[in-house]
């Protein structure tokens, strides 16, 4: 099976890089500069030459405070960039794997949303995300849309090594106590990422097809992954590091976050038999990474 990815430096596309080196599938990640979202005519082309049996789609415009001030590129990469990729995966008759947020909800269920909610982004990335998922489907009915939420790893930006970083020169930070969702490793997005592969490569069967929620297990707030973190961190000869458990009011952003973020995951469980290890022991494996 070849699988190419798109996106080069960033978390899931990296993790994925290092899972295929481990088991041995063929995979290409395909980027900038020679493929780029925000210029359509340049992912057509990139694809043909590769003929991958399926494409995931983990490139995407992820600055999420930014793009309240640049909705535009932010929905050129997520949307219409999104959609071009669906349609270039079409085009060659493979199926396309399409990588979503959690904060396609506005975050106001009392419970972990399933995939029949009702969707209502409240930050710009959140909408430009959703339209994403929209056009992803329009151009590709042979489509797997992955719900992740929360995603850490070794590579790129993520909240954990923000964490680690202030750290380095704080004894204790501010962090939200009243956002609520799972941390999710990248390393096991990418192991999901390549067992739905092998499935819908050869199986056509329309159930494998469609929406799934996909997060760590457990549930935890911002405060509570800084604080396991640090527990963490201190066990392991690092420094000691104190958490302060704000409200939302007192750490302002200029995106709004779902107070909600939480993902039931029932349904991939069902249809894949898959359901990914506990946050906080994922969490664990990959600091051993640092
Ligand atoms: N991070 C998170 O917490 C969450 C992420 N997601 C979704 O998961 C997916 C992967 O996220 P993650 O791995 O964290 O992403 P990162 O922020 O780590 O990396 C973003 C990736 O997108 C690529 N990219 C950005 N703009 C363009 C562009 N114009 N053209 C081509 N490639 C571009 C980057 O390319 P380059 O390598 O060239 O820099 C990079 O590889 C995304 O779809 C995201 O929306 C969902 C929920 C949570
Ligand atoms: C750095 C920092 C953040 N925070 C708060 C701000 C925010 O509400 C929360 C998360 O901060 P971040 O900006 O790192 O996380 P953020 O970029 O919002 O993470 C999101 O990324 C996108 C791509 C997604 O799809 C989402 O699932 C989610 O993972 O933590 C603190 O309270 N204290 C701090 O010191
Ligand atoms: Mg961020």
């Amino acid at each position: 099976m070849r699988i190419a990815v798109t996106g080069k430096q960033g978390q899931v596309v990296q993790s994925l890089l290092r899972r295929g080196a481990e088991t041995g599938v063929e995979i290409s990640a395909v980027g900038r500069p020679e493929m780029d979202l925000a210029d359509p005519a340049s992912i057509a082309a990139a694809f043909s030459a590769l003929r991958p049996d399926v494409i995931v789609s983990a490139a995407a415009y992820t600055a999420v405070d930014k793009a309240e001030s640049e909705p535009e590129l932010a929905f050129s990469v997520n949307a219409a960039g999104a959609g071009a990729v669906a349609e270039a995966a079409a085009r060659i008759g493979v199926p396309v794997i399409h990588i979503s947020t959690d904060y396609v909800f506005s975050g106001d269920k009392a419970s972990a949303y399933s995939e029949e909610d009702a969707t209502a982004p409240i930050s710009v990335y959140g909408r430009s995300k959703l339209a994403g998922e929209k056009a992803v489907a329009a151009a590709n009915p042979n489509h797997v849309i992955l719900r992740t939420c929360w995603v850490y790893s070794p590579f790129g930006a993520n909240f954990l090594k923000t964490m680690l970083r202030l750290s380095e020169t704080r004894d204790h930070l501010s962090v939200v106590a009243d956002q609520t969702g799972c941390p999710t490793s990248a390393l096991d997005i990418a192991d999901a990422i390549l067992a739905i592969a092998t499935r819908v490569v050869t199986d056509p069967a329309p159930s494998l097809r469609g929406t799934f929620h996909l997060t760590g297990s457990g549930e935890a707030s911002w405060a509570d992954f800084a604080e396991e973190i640090f527990a963490e961190l201190a066990k392991s000869g690092g420094r000691t590091v104190g958490v302060e458990r704000i409200p939302t009011a007192d750490y302002p952003t200029p995106a709004k976050r779902p107070a909600n973020s939480r993902l039931n995951g029932d349904k991939l469980a069902r249809t894949y038999g898959i359901r990914l290890p506990d946050w906080k022991q994922s969490m664990k494996i990959v600091m051993r990474d640092f």
